[in-house]
Order: C-alpha cells, then structure tokens, then sequence
C-alpha cells in the first residue's frame, strides 16, 4: 500500500458463535494481538459477531480497554417502529458499534436486498456516526463473462445514489467475489486490485479525488494468514473482510499480522 489509509481487517463471524463463545474469542484474540505488540495505529481490528453477542463484546471491549473495534453484521433502513425483527442504527450506536456491514452478498441473495436498500442502510449507519462497510462484487457467471468491472460498478452507483460526499468519505466498501466466499476459491492479487481500482476510480468519479482517496476498499473471499500478505501489497486494497478465518483466534491475529510475513512476497 502506497498511501497514508490504516488498513482495516475486519472478521465477519457470520451466524457463528453466541455471546459465551463470543467473549472467548475476543479475548483470545486480545491476547495473541497482544502479545504480538500488535498496535491499533498499524492495522485497524474490527470483529463483526451476530446481534446478539453484542451487548457482551462492548462490555469486555470497554472493561479491559481492547485494542479493537466491532461492527453489526446488518442494520435497518428505518428509524424505528413497526419492523418486527429488525435492528436500528440507533440501537447499534448505543452499544458502542463502529462498523456496520451492508449489503453483503448473503444477504443480497436470501433476502433479496437490492442497492437502493443497501443504500439507505448505509445512510443510516452514517446518520448515527457509523461507518458502513459496503459489500459489492460479482458472482461466478459474470467473472466468467469478464464482466466483473462493469457490474460491480454498477452496484457502486446503486448503493452511492443517495449518499453525498461528506458521507461517501466516511465508508468503507468491500470487494467480495461471491464465487469465492466461503469456496477456498481466492482471488488472485491482481484480480483484486483491478476490481478495487476501478472502485475508487469510480468514487473519484461520482465524488472527487479526496473522497475517493478517504474510503477504504477492502478484498473478501477466503482470505487466509497465508494468502492475505500478497493481496496487501496492491495498492488499492487497504484490508480484508474475512468469514470462515476470522472465528479462530490465532488465524485471524496472524492476518492481522500479515506485514511481519509479508517480506519477500
Ligand atoms: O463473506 C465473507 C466475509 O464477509 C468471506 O467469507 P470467507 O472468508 O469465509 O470466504
């Protein structure tokens, strides 16, 4: 990475684990990080538990002053009221959540979440100070099709119609081919940077250079310890969004890690 953005290194747990589980992991993982000197100013943490775990990671994050952050791995559109199951921004931003993950393909998928929704989820995270992280990337067919650039684009501007650039600097987006979410199947380094350049290209496009510079795009998609050092050394990705790694601690402070094997990639 050739710029001043801190990378970012966020575990999606997905719908794994509950809060007992949860207050294990995370100290687990404090303490490797640690151990390791790991240093909040290098590489940004960020865990990413179900709704319900929550309550629990703050107390132990606030108790025992954790060099880490959390996120939500979902948000509601709406303020409040009668939506029966779902979850405000405002109820995350009381629990002391940094990030909320938007828009992620498995949720595009089973609940049939389009970019306009997407959108508005972002914008309410950003309402309550919150960061979004914008899930976009493309399935199997179309990177067979060589159409990766142009799809993912698109989603770029669905999601981003209705945010302005003051809130467009406070995101994050996430680049996560679903042809290789949760398949072993990674991206190659070079795949990801030409779909996380042409992300960035595009929000100088919709916005400016200093936005597009401020966001931060991460890669997703079987990252592991050994894979992640030589997706870093691209310019254009400043993280990763990881599933399946990031519920073992030791897997995922060794992504955190990932500069101290990055040396002769
Ligand atoms: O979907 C992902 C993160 O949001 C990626 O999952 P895996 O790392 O398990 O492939």
């Amino acid at each position: 990475m050739a710029h001043s953005r801190t990378p970012l290194m966020a575990g999606n747990w997905k719908m794994n684990l509950d809060h007992h589980e949860a207050t294990h992991l995370v100290q687990k993982l404090a303490w490797t990080l640690k151990d390791a000197k790991h240093s909040y100013d290098e590489v940004e943490v960020v865990v990413v538990p179900p709704f319900t775990d929550l309550r629990s990671v703050q107390t132990l994050v606030d108790g025992d002053k954790l060099d880490l952050r959390y996120g939500a791995q979902d948000v509601s559109a709406h303020e409040s009221g009668a939506y029966t199951g779902e979850v405000s921004a405002a109820m995350l931003a009381k629990l002391g959540v940094s990030y909320v993950v938007v828009g992620h393909s498995e949720r595009r998928e089973n609940h049939a979440e389009d970019d306009a929704l997407v959108g508005a989820k972002a914008k309410a995270a950003l309402g309550r100070q919150m960061t979004p992280i914008i899930c976009v990337g493309e399935g199997l067919d179309v990177r067979k099709a060589g159409e990766q650039v142009p799809y993912t684009l698109a989603q770029v501007d669905g999601v981003y119609a209705d945010l302005s650039a003051e809130e467009a600097a406070r995101t994050v987006v996430a680049y996560e081919p679903v042809w290789a979410i949760g398949t072993g199947e990674v991206a190659t380094p070079e795949d990801a940077q030409e779909v996380c350049a042409a992300i960035r290209s595009r929000l100088a496009e919709l916005y400016d250079q200093e936005v597009a510079d401020a966001v931060r795009v991460l890669y997703g998609g079987s990252v592991k310890s050994s894979n992640v050092a030589s997706i870093m050394t691209k310019d254009d990705v400043d993280g990763a969004l990881v599933g399946g790694a990031s519920l073992k601690a030791e897997e995922f402070a060794a992504i955190v890690r990932y500069q101290e094997h990055q040396t002769g990639q």
